[in-house]
């Protein structure tokens, strides 16, 4: 039995006449609604919920949710979905366009009964991320929660194919994603679409795009053509061939805010500083440490920036948490993380655009953009996650000056009022040496860096704009010193056409977003006899592209241990590029930089490397056994004493004699010397003797000690106690006085009069009143000593106790 959005399940049994007479009321309700629905005009002006015809339980729902009068869009649009027009919704971000659809998909699917498992699926929701399709479903669970028995679920991945194949046949409404909801229409055989009523696309224009674009060609096949369609964006698409693509009929254009002078918020205040490239990192470290009392999400161009620049900023303790939102993050710690984010009051998250789109961060501040947007609806987009529903909110663009023009030009032509501000020099920090030092010291964070400034340099190439982008304007070298690297890594562009990269780009992004590495089974699961026949058949995997990176004794261990693994199956892996991911053949980068294969310093491949396919190789003197070395690379450690210090070996101990002459520690004795001293087993129990005698011995001395040290111990606290007991007689008459007496000074006096009495002068005050309780509870105990017994601690004791009482 199927959950419904309450999270309850539906009563099975219900006795026969109460269901007669609920059945009545039911189709009574009905028919009522469905006339009041018919007559409904959906021009007429509407404010409050109560003013349009709901059900009792979508009623129940928005007052449980503390929603009483309509939003803009919402007063435009719930009255036309609720007629079943075909609906193209654009508003504002934060305007409350979830509501505008979920209030009608409940409504529409109550008229018609489409409840309970028998009754199938009547309405899908598309979402282009898990995080915002999650969103989606508790509000959609907030909605429903007060009576309503639709079986709902989400179906984004991350989890088990035939988890969701089950739970999926069940449903009235699915919230998805658009990767997995196509494999479940092309693999769950009893997944039936033929009842499907609604189908809505949030974020549409983003889902109607590139990388989208097959996905959601193939799901509009699998659909009734008969449905109702709706597309909600801040950003909405009105292009012909999408709405052809989606065979929308008539469909209304619903657009609040196109009138207005600003398609932002009006309550965003929105900057943007020009600041080159190489003081991106120095600015935007400035800015944090003088807004730490805020929250703030800041938005950079790809996860490897985003791991960078968090990982960097971490070590250097900011004072407001950090986290960081991509999307090769696993499902479970982007929940985690959006969720943490969510809950805080100060924090700055770092983020892709994976978090630009749709995600309701209550009360987020600050909105800064490191990295400029790919174009003027992505701005809109990221800008959106703060000043949402109400609530003020500032946005910062950092800019570099070859892009301010084409920038402004485009933030202008899409209605985005922006003005300049300065940083002010004396709150700019310079923080190119720290990065500098921390990534001498920290290769893996180096090694980040490096792959954050070739990604960064990546997106800039495939960059669509060019009016904005123009990659020959940015000054590389200096940006790769910034991020504290030596020196830019040498990228080569390959001739590759910028939408070919765009569209691979957006493919994996989807990947990532969604779910379709799960498509084809993940790396992970694919079988080594298959890995092998891809590489052969010229399919080349992520793990592939991630053994023939250069830079392998950096690498994370878990990655190191993946490596070994693969070699040891026999792959073909070559270890000469700097970042596979950018060397690839088929990819966009190839690297001028590289180390030929043979001579490569990779001390796992040392019984190989001297083979001889490597030429030119050499002994270091003193050197680890078998290291050899081409002799560029032994040139230049040669000249580094560190790195040679690094490959001597770990060294031996040695013991010298009365002579001074060195000996092993162990020596192998001359075996006539040792037949010469009688058979081979009475050695050996003679030594076993000896050995017992000499460890008795130092048993008893050991003991002895022991105990000596004890008694001395035990001596030293009695006097202690005694000095003590005498003092406070002489003083006053203990814890009354302490207490009773008028003024606190001469509390203060008795106290430092104590701590002077005491064995440590250190002691503090606070320590005093406990003492005085412990000596009073000493005192209770009679002093057995007086009547020729002792006081027991210890075993030794015990004993001796026992020994004297029994004679
Ligand atoms: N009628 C309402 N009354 C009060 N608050 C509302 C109402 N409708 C929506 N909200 C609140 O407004 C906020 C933004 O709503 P929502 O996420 O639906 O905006 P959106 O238009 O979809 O934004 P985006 O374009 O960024 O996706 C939410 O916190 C929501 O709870």
């Amino acid at each position: 039995m199927a959950p419904d959005i309450s999270g309850r399940t539906r009563p099975t049994k219900p006795k026969k006449q109460a269901r007669g007479v609920k059945r009545k009321r039911n189709e009574v309700n009905l028919e009522t609604l469905q006339k009041a629905v018919e007559e409904l005009d959906p021009k007429a002006p509407v404010n409050s919920f109560d003013d349009l015809p709901l059900s009792q339980e979508t009623r129940d729902g928005l007052a449980a949710s503390h929603f009483k009068t309509l939003t803009d869009i919402q007063k435009k649009a719930i009255p036309t979905a609720l007629k079943g027009a075909d609906i193209l919704g654009a508003a504002r971000t934060g305007s409350g366009k979830t509501l505008a659809f979920l209030i009608p998909i409940l409504e529409n699917l109550y008229r018609t009964q489409c409840i309970g498992s028998d009754a199938g699926l009547g309405a899908m929701i598309i979402s282009p991320t898990r995080e915002l399709a999650i969103q989606i479903f508790e509000v959609l669970r907030q909605l429903g929660r007060k009576g309503h028995l639709f079986a709902a679920g989400l179906i984004i991945g991350g989890k088990g194919l035939r988890e969701e194949q089950d739970a999926l046949t069940r449903m009235n409404i699915v919230v998805c994603t658009p990767g997995r909801i196509l494999q479940h229409l092309s693999q769950t055989a009893a997944f039936n679409v033929d009842m499907l009523q609604m189908l809505v696309l949030d974020e549409a224009d983003r889902i109607l795009d590139m990388g989208f674009q097959r996905d959601v060609d193939a799901i509009v096949d699998y659909l009734p053509k008969d449905r109702q369609t709706m597309l909600f964006s801040a950003t909405q698409t009105k292009r012909v061939s999408d709405l052809a693509r989606l065979s929308l009929r008539d469909p209304e254009y619903i657009s609040v805010h196109e009138a207005s002078a600003t398609a932002t918020p009006k309550n965003l205040q929105q900057n943007y500083v020009i600041t080159p490239l190489p003081e991106k990192l120095d600015t935007l470290w400035s800015f944090i440490q003088n807004t730490k009392k805020a929250k703030i999400i800041v938005f950079l161009s790809s996860g490897k920036q985003v791991r960078f620049v968090f990982e960097a900023f971490r070590h250097m303790q900011p004072g407001i948490p950090l986290l960081h939102l991509h999307g090769r993050q696993k499902q479970t710690a982007r929940l985690e993380i959006t969720t943490k984010f969510s809950n805080a009051q100060h924090s700055c998250l770092f983020a892709t655009d994976v978090a630009a789109r749709g995600l309701d961060f209550p009360a987020v501040d600050w909105v800064v953009q490191v990295d400029c947007p790919e174009d003027a609806d992505t701005y809109i987009h990221r800008v959106g996650r703060t000043a949402r529903y109400e609530r003020e909110g500032r946005a910062v663009l950092f800019m570099d000056p070859s892009e301010e023009e084409g920038m402004l030009e485009r933030l202008e032509a899409k209605k985005v009022p922006i003005e300049r501000i300065n940083v002010r020099a004396k709150k700019q920090a310079s923080i190119k040496n720290q990065l500098q030092s921390m990534c001498f010291q920290d290769p893996q964070l180096k090694y980040l860096g490096q792959k954050a400034f070739a990604s960064y340099v990546r997106s800039l190439h495939v960059q669509k704009d060019k009016d904005i982008f123009k990659l020959d304007k940015y000054p590389l070298e200096k940006f790769a010193a910034s991020l504290g690297l030596p020196g830019a890594p040498k990228i080569k562009f390959l001739k590759a056409d910028a939408d070919e990269v765009k569209k691979r780009k957006n493919a994996s992004r989807q990947a990532a977003m969604s779910d379709s590495e799960s498509e084809e089974g993940s790396d992970e699961e694919k079988d080594p006899k298959q890995r092998a026949k891809d590489k052969k058949n010229g399919v080349r995997t992520k793990y592939d592209r991630m053994f023939e990176r250069q830079n392998q004794d950096i690498l994370a261990d878990h990655y190191a241990k993946i490596r070994h693994k693969d070699e040891g199956e026999g792959s073909d892996a070559d270890i000469g590029n700097l970042d596979g991911e950018q060397a690839s053949d088929d990819d966009l980068f190839d690297v001028k930089k590289r180390i030929p294969a043979e001579g490569t310093y990779n001390p796992d491949a040392m019984p190989q490397a001297s083979a001889p396919e490597y030429a030119k190789t050499v002994h270091i003197p003193g050197a680890k056994e078998g290291l050899v070395l081409d002799s560029k690379r032994r040139e230049k450690m040669l000249k580094s004493k560190k790195q040679l210090l690094k490959l001597k070996g770990q060294g031996q101990k040695l013991v010298f004699d009365e002579d001074g002459n060195a000996h092993q520690l162990y020596e192998l004795e001359d075996e006539n010397d040792f037949r010469a001293r009688g058979e081979a087993e009475d050695q050996r129990r003679k030594f076993l003797e000896e050995e017992a005698e000499r460890v008795a011995e130092a048993d008893v001395a050991d003991k002895a000690l022991v105990k000596e040290k004890r008694r001395a111990k035990k001596e030293k606290r009695k006097e202690r106690e005694r000095a003590e007991a005498e003092e406070s007689d002489e003083g006053d008459d203990g814890e009354g006085a302490m207490f009773g007496g008028d003024n606190n000074d001469a509390m203060a006096n008795f106290l430092a009069d104590a701590g002077s009495g005491s064995d440590d002068a250190s002691e503090s005050e606070e320590e005093q009143p406990k003492k005085k309780q412990k000596k009073w509870f000493q005192r209770d105990i009679p002093d057995r000593s007086d009547q020729g017994g002792r006081e027991i601690e210890t075993m030794d004791d015990l004993e001796a106790e026992a020994a004297r009482l029994l004679g």
